[in-house]
């Protein structure tokens, strides 16, 4: 049987095209070229009935696989996966978070690049050419069955593959993939069974119309790349076309995959009938990549292997899960005074811990008082958030009041303080013991909150004020009125609201002001404007303290010069209590303390001589006088070498030393001023 002239032609055409490709002199993408004109020659010719189903479906088979293996391999000598690699490479860095990135490739161009061109030319020519079915069969490839080409030479190229006893048995071949070739509108088989192609108006004949036609009312393609693969091999995007090509499938994907293998598709179908060579990314395929680049490759963009566009942000989110768990935990944020230093050495406590004596306590509760405070975790505690009434307070105040006017002293006991049994009593009721049963003194039974020790000097107001601050178990401030006008010249009056801001942060506490007549003296004309700052600052602070029935401070003042103190100061501290000078018994008592700690040879009536003689003696004059005595021995050691002398060659303390001592200790108190602070305490004094 004789081919016709355009046969002749079109089989020349198919040879040529052959030779180059297996030559493997073309490259890439000329191959590629060269395999889908093939496809679409088949598509020509099996819409045409010119050759049989079974052969068009093989045929298809076998090219589109060549063609996809091209299209999807990323060598860079036989694939062409490669150069969508690049382009996505130079794409990214110009795509930032907010942008969607476009391909610059649309529907325009790529129908002006020059191998579109020359297939739809060569489409155009097919069309003009008027391929005879037998021809067709012939050029679509050599290996075309009998069966499927009756009357044609069997090609031997085609048998050699095998392909032609496979599609001897249709049976076979519809077992491949039956319902792949069965379309709805189809009315006949072969048209039915006609595999995915792209719907080229300029491409198909006229005589191709009905299949046209088909294609355009429901025949719908697979997505050109699905998921995994379309990230890789996907990277053109056309745009507009997406709302259409998304929706893009075979009838029976399944036999699909089975038949395509590697691809599910290769073919983009648009609604305008416009199909190109770059149409290989179809729209699904540009959402994928978009949703991988963002979901997929955030998880595991290692895992594919596909580098996806990844946000300085997603990069952030990514590396800060790589990260060990620890060191994503934040660090404890400082507050305000965690990382100060403390002033004092050693103190692991912060500057706004509770006042810790240094000297641990001895017999505490054995003389009826409390022990100070625990340490322990109160509100000013540096892990905990400042309070509020700190936060206008300068911090270096703050430390200073923590560490220079907090009392570290030793502790004191009751029994310490000879005498001044009343005032001792009365200090007990008002102090010690509201602070221990805050619940019972209420109301009217509510503690004074401003206590005034006046008396002559050394007589045990100060003495009296530290036993305060171990056995009230306040906390205990204790500053002397002088060093507020000398020590911190011109910022006395904030180191006092300071101090009053402390302690209402460390209530309940007890302020004691020792030497408070220089602090609340008459206020004269010839006053200096600091000291006048600093005790109208006191007093508006002392008011405070005094007024607050919430507020659980005490202040203490202590002076020898109450005549001079204030009026409105005065007022204030309610509760003023003499403390005069020690009795003989409070002599005695003083005497007897201070030598049994001593080597003596004191009897009992040489210690009610002493007592005796001491009369106007104050507290610190009996202090003085048994200092004196006691180096009566070491003076009797004239002869000797102090240097060599042993502690047991040291004679015991004995009455001539006193004898000695009287000579040379004085009373420090005069019988006038003794009739002033009477008098004072008769007039403002609220003891017997
Ligand atoms: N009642 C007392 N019992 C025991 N010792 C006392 C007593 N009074 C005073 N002393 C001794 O005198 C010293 C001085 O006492 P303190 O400082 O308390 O006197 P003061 O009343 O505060 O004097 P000033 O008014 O001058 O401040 C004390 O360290 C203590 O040794
Ligand atoms: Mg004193």
């Amino acid at each position: 049987m004789e081919a016709p002239m355009h046969g002749t032609v079109h089989l020349s055409d198919w040879q040529k095209s052959y030779f180059a490709i297996a030559s493997g002199t073309c490259t890439p993408g000329q191959k590629a070229d060269e395999y889908r004109a093939k496809i679409l020659r088949i598509q020509y010719a099996w819409a045409n009935s010119e050759i049989s189903q079974v052969c068009a479906a093989n045929l298809f088979k076998k090219y589109a696989e060549k063609y996809s293996a091209i299209i999807d391999s990323d060598n860079i000598e036989t694939g062409l996966n490669n150069y969508a690699e690049n382009i996505l490479t130079l794409a990214k860095c110009q795509q930032n978070d907010s942008d969607k990135w476009q391909s610059a490739l649309t529907t325009e161009n790529v129908f002006g690049l020059k191998c579109v061109q020359e297939r739809i030319q060569a489409g155009k020519n097919v069309q003009s050419s008027q391929m005879a079915p037998a021809d067709a069969l012939v050029l679509a490839d050599k290996g075309v069955s009998a069966s499927a080409a009756p009357g044609l030479p069997r090609p031997s190229a085609f048998s050699s593959t095998g392909e032609s006893e496979r599609c001897a048995s249709s049976s076979k071949c519809t077992g491949r993939g039956p319902n792949f070739f069965e379309h709805p509108l189809s009315s006949k088989s072969l048209q039915s069974s006609v595999p995915p192609v792209t719907k080229t108006s300029d491409i198909l004949p006229v005589s191709s119309a009905s299949l046209s036609e088909q294609i355009h009312m429901g025949f719908q393609a697979a997505p050109l790349f699905g998921n995994k693969e379309m990230t890789s091999g996907a990277s053109l995007k056309i745009p507009g076309n997406c709302s259409d090509g998304q929706n893009l499938s075979l009838p029976n994907q399944s036999s699909v995959q089975a038949w395509s293998g590697k691809r599910k598709a290769f073919y983009g179908l648009t609604d305008k009938g416009s199909t190109s060579t770059s149409s290989l990314a179809p729209c699904q395929a540009s959402s994928t990549m978009e949703a991988n680049s963002f979901s997929g490759n955030r998880n595991g963009s290692e895992e594919s292997g596909a580098p996806g566009f990844r946000t300085a942000k997603e990069q952030l989110w990514v590396d800060q899960q790589k990260k060990p768990q620890s060191l994503q935990q934040r660090a404890p944020v400082s507050t305000y005074g965690g990382v100060k230093k403390s002033l004092g050495a050693g103190r692991s406590r912060g500057p706004f811990s509770k006042f810790v004596p240094p000297v641990p306590k001895q017999d505490g509760n054995e003389n009826g008082g409390v022990q100070c405070k625990p340490h322990a975790r109160g509100p000013t505690d540096p892990l905990l958030p400042v309070d509020e009434r700190l936060k206008s307070i300068e911090p270096k105040m703050v430390e200073l009041i923590m560490h220079e006017i907090m009392d570290h002293g030793p502790p004191v006991n009751w029994d310490d303080i000879a005498g001044v049994e009343f005032a001792k009593a009365t200090i007990k009721e008002i102090v010690v013991w509201p602070m221990l049963r805050p619940d019972i003194f209420t109301g009217l039974r509510g503690p004074p909150k401003g206590i005034l020790l006046f008396g002559p000097p050394g007589t045990g107001k100060t003495l009296i004020g530290k036993c305060i601050a171990c056995q009230s178990g306040a906390t205990f401030f204790s500053i002397s009125a002088s060093s507020l006008t000398s020590k911190w010249v011109g910022e006395g009056e904030k180191m006092v609201r300071a101090l009053f801001a402390v302690a209402r942060c460390q209530q309940p506490a007890v302020i004691f002001i020792d030497e408070i007549d220089s602090l609340l003296s008459q206020r004269g004309d010839g006053e200096h404007e600091s000291s006048r700052r600093i005790k109208t600052e006191f007093l508006v602070q002392l008011d405070g303290a005094t007024t607050s029935s919430e507020d659980r401070i005490l202040v203490v003042g202590a002076t020898n010069r109450p005549q001079e103190i204030d009026e409105a100061a005065r007022r204030r501290l309610v509760k003023r209590l003499y403390i005069p000078l020690p009795e003989a018994s409070a002599r005695k008592q003083i005497v007897t303390r201070l030598m049994s700690k001593e080597h003596n040879c004191l009897s009992e009536e040489e210690i009610e001589l002493i007592v005796k003689q001491s009369d106007g003696f104050s507290g610190a004059d009996m202090t003085q006088l048994c200092r004196e005595a006691s180096l009566g021995p070491i003076r009797s050691l004239q002869s000797m070498d102090i240097t060599t002398i042993l502690p047991e060659q040291v004679r015991p303390i004995a009455f001539v030393d006193f004898e000695s001592a009287f000579g040379t200790v004085r009373p420090s108190v005069s019988s006038k001023d003794l009739e002033l602070y009477e008098t004072w305490n008769q007039t403002f004094g609220c003891g017997r």
